[in-house]
């Protein structure tokens, strides 16, 4: 475990390709990597040219890289003094320095990349990422915890739709989709770590809530953008969307009965509810706009 002098420094013996390691670390590699991929297919199903989902994919990468060093670097104090696993800026492999360097560099790049993809796409896309760095630097220890969540991934589908030729306006359904996907991955991303995160003190929304409160809750924002995803779209549903919604309206209903016992339960049923609905996004790609 590093202490806060030596980790504003990179840690004594750091190598080079530590600190890159210990960046690629700090970033919440999982979830970048996810939210830039699902956005590049939803870019691509929605039908932008293959020039603009590179524009798209780099202006998503960048905003998410830029919002997970900004929740390492801030965090890195209380982190270090908890000794907390699993950080780099703990164990000493990167600096908080090189960390705050890394959250302003990839800002810095977001910026004109996301005007790049249009003037209204570029203003939505970097409302989510200001929300999102409002998460980070306040909004985390508050009742409002899930507002940036909220608006962050509502702002990501209207932020591929706008990059369309002609800019259209998003779906409403996609959005609201969007919304109710952010408060489910906000109480998902809380709930393994609530215990610790309750006895250092940290008092978001799922906190207030509680371990068992937010468990309950958690399936019902990613039923709900199941309904909204398959029943929002004109016309009728289809089939596979009457399948979806029934599918994940099951397995939530078994996570919240087994999850009683094993909290586990509760999560993995989570996880497949998202799937779920990232597969009717994906689905309904084409008609975002
Ligand atoms: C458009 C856009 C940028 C959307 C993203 C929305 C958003 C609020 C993302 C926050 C992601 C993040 C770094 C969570 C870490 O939370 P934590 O501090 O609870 O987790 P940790 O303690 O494990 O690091």
């Amino acid at each position: 475990m590093g202490t806060p002098e030596q980790s504003t420094v990179g840690g004594p013996a750091a190598s080079w390709a530590g600190r890159v390691g210990g960046l690629a670390g700090s970033c919440h590699p999982g979830p970048v990597a996810a939210v830039t991929a699902l956005m590049t297919a939803l870019a691509v199903t929605a039908g932008q040219g293959a020039a603009r989902c590179v524009l798209t994919a780099a202006a998503v990468l960048t905003g998410q890289l830029s919002v997970g060093w900004c929740n390492d670097a801030y965090d890195a104090r209380r982190d270090i003094t908890a000794g907390r696993r699993g950080k780099p800026v703990v164990d000493g492999t990167v600096g908080v320095t090189e960390v705050w360097m890394a959250a302003y560099g990839a800002l810095a790049l977001c910026v004109p990349l996301s005007f790049a993809c249009g003037l209204w796409a570029g203003a939505v896309h970097l409302t989510g990422v200001a929300a999102a760095w409002a998460y980070d630097l306040w909004l985390k220890a508050t009742a409002w915890s899930w507002a940036p969540y909220a608006v962050g991934f509502a702002a990501l589908p209207a932020f591929v739709a706008l990059g369309l030729p002609g800019q259209p306006w998003p779906a409403w359904w996609v959005v609201t989709a969007g919304a109710l996907l952010g408060v489910g991955a906000h109480l998902g991303d809380v709930l393994p770590d609530i215990h610790g995160d309750l006895a250092t003190g940290v008092r978001g929304w799922p906190h207030r809530l509680g371990p068992d409160g937010a468990r309950l809750l958690l399936p019902v924002p990613l039923v709900a953008a199941s309904a909204v995803l398959a029943l929002g779209p004109a016309g009728p549903p289809g089939r596979w969307g009457i399948a979806a919604l029934a599918v994940a309206g099951l397995v939530a209903v078994a996570g919240t009965v087994l999850g009683r016992r094993w909290e586990r339960a509760a999560f993995a049923a989570a996880v497949a509810v998202a799937v779920v609905d990232v597969a009717l996004l994906l689905l309904r790609g084409t008609g975002i706009a």
